[in-house]
């Protein structure tokens, strides 16, 4: 459906995307993720023809779309501030949407009315838009967007001003919709969480390059760097020098999964590989935090940088006990190094 080669944007000297390969496949929901200023907006501008492209291609349907205006690429946009016409109730607000397609004119109220239901609005038409909520407004963007059956969605942090409750609502909501009715999306967001239960597959990018792309538990699984691992928050990342099996780290000798590559390497340890046992690394609880499913544990190890461990609720330990870890295997990482990316 959709295909990026080599496709840089520059502003100036500054290339802010910076010779990205990507595809979208047909119904595929692909979520770029990245930090602030990484250039996922300016990709999906790009990608709309918002933003002109200082080399490689885009094509789309298998054409490209070098020359070809906004409005004629058939992709849906569903931008932040999601620009509602104030001044028009819903119902006008959506059948804008429908008159992109070129339908022309006439009425629209049984498509609008259809739209409004699957977007969980039904019978909304004639409210005033300053009169719903964020994620209300954020629905009718939805609608609007969706209303032209665009071959590609685009959206950029759709759910980024609405508070988090709502946000994880929504984005399984969305989610759901976007598999039933077999839309392709291409979305943007800085929010890991988001993009995991969104996507299908997600694309990580820094400094205007990709940095990993891969399932959502392909990703969280095995981060393809240093970078990628920090990024999904994991803070357990150490030298360690791996042989025969065992890492030799500031926390002692930690078993790596078989294969591992070996010598001088970063590893990463994730929360739940750190396990409480009666013999091991003996380490202070500095803080407790309920997650709903299970406590995460900062924990002072007797030697080593702080630890990040996970345990369940029933006998969780509290801030000042002293405990002594273990590490799994499955849950350890050795990291390939970030080439060139000065870490
Ligand atoms: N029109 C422009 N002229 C110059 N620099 C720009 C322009 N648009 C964006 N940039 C710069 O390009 C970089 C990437 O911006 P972009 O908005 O694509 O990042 P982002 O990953 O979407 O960030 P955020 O999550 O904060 O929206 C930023 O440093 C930004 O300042």
């Amino acid at each position: 459906m959709l295909r990026l080669d080599g496709v840089s944007v520059r502003f100036g000297e500054r290339a802010v995307v910076d010779d990205v390969d990507l595809e979208v496949a047909e119904h595929e929901i692909v979520c770029v993720l990245g930090p602030s200023g990484s250039g996922k907006s300016t990709l999906l501008r790009a990608v709309a023809g918002l933003q002109p492209v200082s080399a490689g291609r885009v094509t789309l349907g298998g054409a490209d779309q070098a020359g070809v205006p906004v409005h004629r690429r058939g992709v849906g946009l569903m931008f932040q501030d999601h620009q509602l016409f104030p001044h028009r109730d819903v119902g006008g607000n959506v059948a804008f949407g429908l008159r992109m397609r070129g339908g022309g004119r006439g009425s629209h109220d049984a498509q609008v009315a259809e739209l409004l239901e699957l977007v969980g609005l039904p019978g909304a038409q004639d409210r005033a838009v300053a009169s719903l909520s964020g994620g209300e407004q954020q629905r009718v963007a939805l609608a609007r967007a969706l209303a032209p059956s665009p071959r590609l969605l685009m959206l950029d942090e759709p759910l980024g001003q609405l508070d988090r409750g709502l946000r994880e609502r929504l984005v399984v909501e969305l989610q759901g919709l976007f598999t039933r009715l077999g839309t392709t999306v291409l979305a943007v967001t800085h929010d890991q969480g988001e993009a995991f239960a969104l996507a299908d597959r997600v694309v990580v990018m820094r400094d205007g390059r990709v940095a990993q792309a891969g399932t959502p538990l392909e990703v969280w699984q095995r981060p393809a760097s240093e970078f990628v691992a920090r990024f999904l928050g994991f803070e357990n990342v150490v030298p360690a020098v791996v042989a025969g099996g065992v890492a030799g780290t500031p926390w002692g000798k930690v078993p790596v999964p078989a294969g591992s590559p070996e010598g001088g390497q970063r590893l990463l340890i994730r929360p739940a590989g750190v396990v409480l046992t009666e013999d091991g690394l003996r380490c202070e609880v500095v803080s407790r935090t309920f997650r709903g499913t299970h406590v995460a544990l900062l924990l002072r190890p007797e030697t080593g940088p702080p630890l990040e461990a996970e345990c369940g609720l029933a006998g969780a330990p509290a801030a000042g006990d002293r405990v002594a870890v273990s590490f799994t295997p499955a849950e350890v990482v050795v990291l390939p190094t970030d080439c060139g990316r000065g870490d």
